[in-house]
């Protein structure tokens, strides 16, 4: 059995929570600290306030008893040799990540600390933070033998979050001492060693049968920029399927096949070739234009990356152009939404595009009804409900008497919907699909106009209605 190592972690959003959860399921004892005081009541009392698979089953399992909650860093910093900061680190006006919140941590880090800590960046962050904590802190009169400073990226998913964490593809430990590269080893062992994968799982549902994953120890310089390089690369994979799913719909070929026919070289593989209305969440976006601003500052020309950000802004407008090739004029069309949040299975809705898309839906003058089956409470705080925006019950709710449906999410509940209730309750049985969640020819088959992306466009094969304007659309 692993050695249990006390841990610290910094900031309990998507990350530190799943990060701290994740440490007490391998066998460590974790504090997890936010100054958000009614963040720390809420999770004391159990409640995750985000929507991930299987992290209510651990809260409930480890909370406040291996997993700690508290707004006391001082404290958490004295009892730990460990210190993981996963803070936010947004998107500022030039496009560089804003590390105010990762620099208030340090400080506060260094004002508590007396005996030998290793401070582990969690947070994706641009190459040579590591060396600006290490100044923070040595500024606030920390000696240099006391602390030292390791990247340790994370690569988990939202939707995905505890499972990625539990059985990660690599382990990336970025360190510059061999102290803190070990302590680091330590934590992870129980993954690395296959220990934690002989225990039953904790997880229902989840076998715990997994290859042990291994653990890449760099510089922490190079553990830096695998973060941001990782994310770029997969922004990139998008942008390029994207792209070509234009010259499909140019072409009428289909991307599916063309995406099945790139994938099975095992050189490129088949992941992250779905296209569809362009990349959203919290990550994505801010770190390819935070790697795209480091590359200026150094003076390297990454001008691929302001391709690839050109690419999925343009990939809403081309959605929207769609909408309106099947419907002819927007103004006063009511549509129905299925999707807010910036992909399926989370509520998470930054940088959501499904929202840009419902924004510009209202501001082309449609009313719209939508749906999403976690991220309405969160949408309806940014954007309330009114005269062109209902948030909607259900699906069916939303479909009810709408002229047309959009699949802007891919939630895998939307992919399942019965096709002959959905047929009878909207106006016009026309579905523009964001997310290419349908097989066209179940869609034909059952009756519809279904547009999707980088697909031929489909018409219906059986008139079920008379007046049926559907095969107008397709054509
Ligand atoms: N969301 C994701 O799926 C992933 C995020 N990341 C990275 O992890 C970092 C955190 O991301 P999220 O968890 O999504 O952020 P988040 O915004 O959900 O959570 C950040 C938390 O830090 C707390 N916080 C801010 N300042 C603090 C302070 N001084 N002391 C204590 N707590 C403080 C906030 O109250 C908040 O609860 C970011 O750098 C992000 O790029 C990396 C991999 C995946
Ligand atoms: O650094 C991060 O925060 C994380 O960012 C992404 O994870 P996440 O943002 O949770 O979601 P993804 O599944 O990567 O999807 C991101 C966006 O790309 C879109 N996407 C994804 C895959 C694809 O083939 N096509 C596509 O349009 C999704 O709909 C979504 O809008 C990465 O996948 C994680 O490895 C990384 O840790």
């Amino acid at each position: 059995m692993s050695e249990a190592i006390s841990i610290a972690v910094v900031g309990s959003g998507y990350v530190g929570l799943v990060a701290a959860v994740c440490f007490a399921e391998m066998g460590h004892d974790v504090i997890c600290v936010d100054n958000d005081e009614r963040k720390v009541a809420a999770l004391q009392g159990g409640d995750t306030l985000i929507h991930e698979n299987y992290l209510p089953e651990l809260l409930e399992r480890y909370r406040n008893t291996k997993v700690r909650f508290t707004t006391d860093l001082a404290e958490a910093t004295r009892e730990c040799e460990a210190i993981f900061i996963a803070v936010g680190t947004p998107q500022s006006e030039t496009g560089d990540a804003d590390l105010s919140y990762v620099e208030a941590v340090a400080c506060e880090i260094a004002r508590s600390l007396t005996s030998y800590k290793v401070i582990v960046e969690k947070s994706t962050v641009p190459v040579y933070t590591n060396e600006w904590i290490r100044r923070a802190i040595e500024r606030n009169g920390v000696a240099r033998e006391l602390f030292d400073v390791v990247s340790n990226p994370e690569f988990l998913r939202e939707g995905t979050a505890v499972v990625d964490f539990l059985h990660p593809d690599r382990i990336v430990v970025g360190a510059d001492s061999e102290r803190a590269a070990a302590l680091l080893n330590g934590i992870y062992a129980p993954l690395t060693t296959g220990e934690y994968y002989t225990r039953p799982s904790h997880i229902e549902g989840v076998c715990n049968v997994a290859t042990p994953p291994p653990l890449l120890n760099t510089s922490t310089k190079s553990a830096e920029i695998i973060k941001h390089a990782s994310n770029a690369f997969l922004a990139v994979k998008i942008s390029f399927i994207n792209a070509v799913s234009n010259l499909c719909e140019a072409t009428d070929a289909n991307v599916e096949q063309v995406a099945r026919g790139i994938g099975l070289d095992s050189r490129i593989g088949p992941k992250f070739l779905r296209p569809g209305i362009g990349y959203g969440g919290s990550c994505f976006p801010k770190d390819v234009a935070a790697f795209r601003s480091v590359a200026e500052q150094l003076g390297i020309d990454f001008g691929m990356l302001s391709e690839v950000e050109k690419i999925n802004a343009s990939q809403k407008k081309r959605f929207l152009a769609k909408v309106r090739s099947a419907l002819w004029t927007l103004r006063g069309k009511r549509l129905a939404v299925l999707g807010l949040a910036f992909k399926g299975e989370t509520d998470d809705i930054r940088e959501s595009p499904a929202i840009d898309l419902v924004e510009m839906l209202i501001g082309e003058g449609c009313t719209v009804a939508a749906y999403d089956p976690a991220a309405i409470k969160r949408t309806e705080q940014e954007l309330p409900a009114g005269a062109q925006l209902r948030y909607a019950t259900d699906a069916f709710d939303a479909a009810n008497d709408a002229d047309a449906l959009l699949v802007l999410t891919d939630w895998a509940e939307f992919a399942a919907i019965d096709l002959d209730k959905l047929y009878a309750t909207l106006r016009y049985p026309i579905v523009i699909d964001g997310r290419n969640l349908f097989d066209p020819s179940v869609m034909q088959e059952h009756g519809f106009t279904y547009l999707s992306v980088g697909r031929p466009s489909v018409g219906p094969v059986r008139d079920r209605r008379r007046n049926d304007p559907a095969g107008v659309a397709a054509n």
